[in-house]
């Protein structure tokens, strides 16, 4: 019975956990589907990846850690170029971006999806040819556009009549045409999380099908001398294992396509469905594979345009997830470890790892699962039912909400969570001021530092205090910055005057 159904007044006995919480028949396996692809344990029980000792990578690099399987990222992006042989792959840069992955993508033959001139500006850097440059955005400046168009980046998705407009006058000054495809909303409610399904009605991105918006933004680009319409583009969500969505989204833009044949005698040769093949993130789950899902879309493409009579568009995709996420894991350091008594038998252990929510924030935002293990040693002790959370000050920093580690955790074990390479790292934060962490390539038995841990410094580097008071600060260099005294609005005493 519920602690409120029985008419508590105080503290409510907590329900036992809802999931299906079995310990592992193993604490110490590394289920392949879910952990990087060279992820072994080693003779001392040590999870190795890419040949590399993780207490080693946690020595040289400190924890936390993202450390990434070279090998693994880059046959998923050939596994991805293979399936969809003669369709372009871009690889999402907002699941994980760095110079170096830039480079990786660029030397697999794969093209990368950007949303910001920031994400452009480092593909460039990193020397990606620009005609192999999709550039996304629901909110894209004037500058944006324009460093897009000068840099000759090979596709522009177009997501609203604003911005269709500024990128026709931008065209129309520059003298350029740049290729477009018109971003759709084809009214599918995809099954993930609210905050990541994209193509229903109700939300920010494209133009509705339902509402003729999408054939009226056609039917505009089309008018606009300075585009070039190549084609659609249609986006359901992210971590999708049901390819049924992709399928009545494709069902739906292949409708669009007719359409625009039976009213403009014109048929567009590109197709972009855009990214969200899911991933594992527990030993559960169980995604689609790459070859099925692209064997799958094309066949969906094929029969739709058949039937309608159209030929088959060049199709792209756009996964960010299914490449960047299982390469990585995240390296913690355990500190504090506290049983907390549930009630009614139940005990939950909190580990305390040395990241968190600043690291990833996914458990946090959707509820994410993840699942972890010992890093450094083998198991000792029996599975207990524990929570690994973050050293951040709220109660919502959770890395793994519900898992089982072994019974002799301690403070100093090294702890992995695997799956961390997408929206982890691109969506990290400063919280509490801790530096983001480290992304660490490991390949052949040798690890490099592709990005380095930030530091106090350079958190510091940003903040430039302030210099009024500062500067009268030192004017009275009698007063110890401590002693001053302030005033009730918190406004140091006579900071109002100007220094002598
Ligand atoms: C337009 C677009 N393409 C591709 C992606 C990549 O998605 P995922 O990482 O789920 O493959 C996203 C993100 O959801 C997106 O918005
Ligand atoms: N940030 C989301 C995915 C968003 C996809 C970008 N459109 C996640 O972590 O699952």
């Amino acid at each position: 019975m519920r602690a409120h159904e029985a008419g508590a007044l105080h503290a409510e006995v907590a329900e036992p956990p809802a999931l299906p919480l079995r310990p592992p028949a193993d604490l110490d396996s590394l289920a392949p589907h879910v952990w990087p692809a060279t992820a072994r344990r080693g003779p001392d029980g040590e999870i190795r990846v890419g040949g590399v000792d993780l207490r080693a990578v946690a020595a040289e690099f400190g924890t936390p850690c993202y450390v990434i399987d070279e090998t693994d990222f880059r046959s998923r992006c050939r596994r991805w170029r293979t399936a969809f042989e003669g369709a372009t792959v871009y690889y999402a840069a907002k699941a994980l971006l760095t110079l170096g992955i830039a480079r990786w993508v660029a030397d697999e033959q794969l093209g990368l999806d950007v949303c910001t001139g920031d994400e452009l500006a480092v593909a460039l850097r990193a020397g990606v040819d620009p005609a192999r440059i999709v550039f996304h955005g629901n909110n894209k400046s004037d500058a944006e556009l324009r460093t897009a168009l000068q840099a000759g980046v090979g596709r522009i998705v177009i997501d609203a009549f604003a911005e269709l407009r500024r990128l026709a006058a931008l065209g129309a000054e520059l003298g350029v045409r740049p290729d477009v495809l018109i971003r759709v909303t084809v009214g599918v409610e995809a099954h993930t999380h609210e905050f990541i399904a994209t193509a229903h009605e109700d939300q920010k991105f494209g133009f509705s099908l339902a509402g003729g918006q999408a054939l009226a933004a056609v039917t505009e680009a089309l008018g606009a001398t300075s585009l070039r319409l190549v084609g659609l583009h249609s986006h359901i969500g992210s971590q999708i294992f049901d390819t049924a969505g992709f399928e009545v989204a494709a069902h739906r833009v292949v409708g669009l396509l007719r359409t625009i044949r039976d009213q403009h005698g014109i048929e567009l040769p590109e197709l972009n469905l855009g990214g969200g093949v899911g991933v594992a993130y527990t030993a559960d789950d169980d995604p689609v594979d790459v070859a099925e899902f692209a064997a799958q879309v094309r066949a969906i493409v094929e029969r739709e345009c058949a039937a309608a009579g159209l030929a088959v568009p060049r199709l792209a995709v756009e996964p960010g997830r299914a490449i960047a996420g299982p390469p990585v894991l995240t390296v913690y350091r355990v500190g504090t470890v506290k049983p907390v008594d549930l009630g009614g038998g139940f005990v939950r252990t909190y580990v305390s790892v040395d990241g968190g929510m600043s690291d990833n924030i996914r458990a946090a935002l959707y509820d994410a699962a993840y699942t972890c293990a010992l890093a450094n040693r083998r198991a000792a002790g029996e599975p207990i039912l524990a929570r690994v959370v973050g050293k951040h000050c709220e109660a919502g920093d959770i890395v793994v909400r519900d898992t089982f580690v072994s019974a002799d955790i301690q403070d100093g074990d090294l702890l992995a969570v695997p799956v961390t390479g997408a929206y982890c790292r691109s969506l990290a934060s400063n919280y509490n001021y801790l530096g983001r962490p480290p992304l660490v390539a490991v390949r052949d038995g040798r690890a490099r530092l592709l990005v380095r841990r930030e530091t106090i410094d350079d958190l510091l580097r940003l903040d430039l205090g302030d210099d009024l008071n500062r500067g009268e600060c030192t004017a009275s260099e009698d007063t110890p910055p401590d002693t001053r005294t302030h005033d009730r609005a918190g406004v140091r005493s006579g900071a109002a005057e100007p220094a002598e």
